[in-house]
C-alpha cells in the first residue's frame, strides 16, 4: 500500500504531540543529548532495531554525546508521511530509558 504525503497542517497537528521534533524543510528532525558517548552509541543500536522492525530508516548522526535524527519517506518522493511519525513516536518512547534529553 502506498504511503501518502501528509499536509503541512497534518504534520503540525501530529508534531504537537511530539515535543522536541520539528519539521526542517521536508524532513522530521530531532536532536538528543546523552550522558556519554557510549550511551549515545547504545541508543543508536536500539533505534536501528526499531527501524529494522518498521522497515523505515532515519539518517542518524552520532556525535560525542549527541544523536541527531532526520527522516522522510523515500517512497513518497521524500515527503513526510505517517511512517515518519510512527518512527518518531517509537524513538521518543525509548529515549527516556537511555537518559536522552
Ligand atoms: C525496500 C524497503 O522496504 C524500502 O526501501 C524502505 C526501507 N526504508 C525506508 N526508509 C525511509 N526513510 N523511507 C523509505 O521509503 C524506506 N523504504
Amino acid at each position: 500500500m502506498a504511503v501518502e504525503p501528509l499536509s503541512q497542517k497534518e504534520i503540525e497537528d501530529r508534531l504537537a504531540e511530539l515535543p522536541g521534533w520539528s519539521l526542517d524543510g521536508d524532513r522530521l528532525t530531532r536532536h538528543y543529548r546523552l550522558g556519554s558517548h557510549f550511551a549515545a552509541t547504545a541508543m543508536v543500536v536500539h533505534i536501528a532495531q526499531v527501524q529494522e522492525a518498521l522497515d523505515h530508516h532515519s539518517d542518524l548522526t552520532l556525535g560525542y554525546n549527541t544523536l541527531a535524527l532526520s527522516v522522510n519517506t523515500h517512497s513518497a518522493g521524500g515527503a513526510v508521511t505517517e511512517k515518519d511519525l510512527e518512527l518518531a513516536r517509537k524513538v521518543e518512547a525509548l529515549a527516556p530509558g537511555h537518559g536522552a534529553q
